[in-house]
């Protein structure tokens, strides 16, 4: 099946955006813009952990998204995770080809681009390369990228640090619903706990101010981190307006997803975010959703819910809860 590449289309010079990429009014970054001077939360991983514990659970609770520094991951390997990234969209396009995904018959693994199929729908400036990385019995190495050749020893170290930082941002939320320091992690399926790395390529685009990266949305994971390479974009929504989150070198950014908010019983937000395309840069994002095996069954957690705090959400299996969500259908 023959897939039109956003990063094919932005190489033809175009002086003006195809009418598939040009966001009705109302959406448009030019009509929506930021809020000026508002910072969001950044939290040192380094600190006394009842702080800590304190400043998670509010970030968590208020606006769903926090940046996390000092994290013990080495600015070397987040270095190597971009370039080699980098590297696998830089390759010439008939060698990335292969390597195409087929969302529509439910092959969602592979290099990507959304697509639509009438015209009222509008698609996004961007093209991606998802992939599961953990557990490891459940990764199919075929499916990632085979150049560069460093890319699965890269991924595979990265996955390793990226499972100790959620182990121990999973304990601090825990701690902060008053629940045991594990539950968290083992309502999400303990060592079976999914990790997907999604790697998001924003090609420069002619006229950004009428265009997305992604759309508005919140992430269907339990947890999302986050790094970007340094063109800005991310925003996050928060008190009934969008706010710019400014890059930080060697930073984590975290989103808390629809699976936290709903286990939480709705004391974690679901942050709703998007992102921005650049119209001189390329813009890349490295995403690692965390997220339940798909038969988990995943609810408000009984020990949150009681006579005076009804359950919010149903219960159903993680993959329902994603059927519903690529389908539309409300959860
Ligand atoms: O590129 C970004 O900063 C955000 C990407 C994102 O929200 C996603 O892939 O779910
Ligand atoms: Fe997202």
């Amino acid at each position: 099946m023959e897939v039109n590449r956003v990063q094919t289309l932005a190489s033809n010079q175009l002086k003006e955006l195809p009418p598939q990429f040009i966001r009705p009014a109302n959406e448009r970054p030019e009509n929506t813009k930021a809020l000026e001077g508002v910072a969001v939360p950044i939290i040192s991983l380094s600190q006394s952990h009842n702080l800590l514990v304190k400043k998670i659970t509010e970030a968590a609770s208020e606006w769903g998204f926090f940046v996390i520094i000092n994290h013990g991951i080495s600015k070397k390997l987040i270095q190597r995770v971009k370039e080699v990234g980098h590297e696998f969209f830089s390759l010439p396009q008939k060698e990335k080809e292969p390597y195409a995904n087929d969302p529509s018959s439910g092959k969602f693994e592979g290099y990507g681009t959304k697509m639509t199929k009438n015209l009222e729908e509008k698609v996004e400036w961007l093209d991606y390369y998802f992939h599961l990385i953990n557990p490891p019995s459940r990764v199919n190495y075929d499916l990632w990228p085979k150049s560069p050749t460093s890319y699965r020893e890269v991924t595979q170290e990265y996955n390793k640090e990226i499972l100790r930082v959620t182990d121990n941002i999973l304990e601090l939320l825990s701690e902060g619903l008053a629940l045991e320091s594990k539950a968290l992690k083992n309502h999400l399926g303990g060592e079976e706990i999914e990790l997907e790395m999604k790697i998001n390529m924003y090609p420069p685009c002619p006229q950004p101010e009428l265009a997305l990266g992604v759309e508005p949305h919140t992430d269907m994971s339990a947890l999302t981190l986050l790094v970007p390479n340094d063109v800005p974009g991310l925003q996050v929504w928060k008190d009934n307006n969008w706010v710019a989150v400014n890059y930080l070198q060697n930073a984590l950014f975290l989103h808390i997803g629809d699976q936290l908010e709903v286990m939480s019983n709705g004391r974690y937000k679901s942050v709703l975010h998007r992102s921005l395309v650049n119209k001189e840069h390329k813009r890349m994002s490295w995403a690692v959703f965390v997220a339940p095996p798909h038969e988990a069954m995943i609810g408000p957690l009984p020990l949150l819910v009681n006579d005076q705090n009804p359950p919010k959400f149903s219960t159903k299996t993680y993959a329902e809860y994603r059927y519903r969500k690529f389908n539309k259908i409300p959860q």
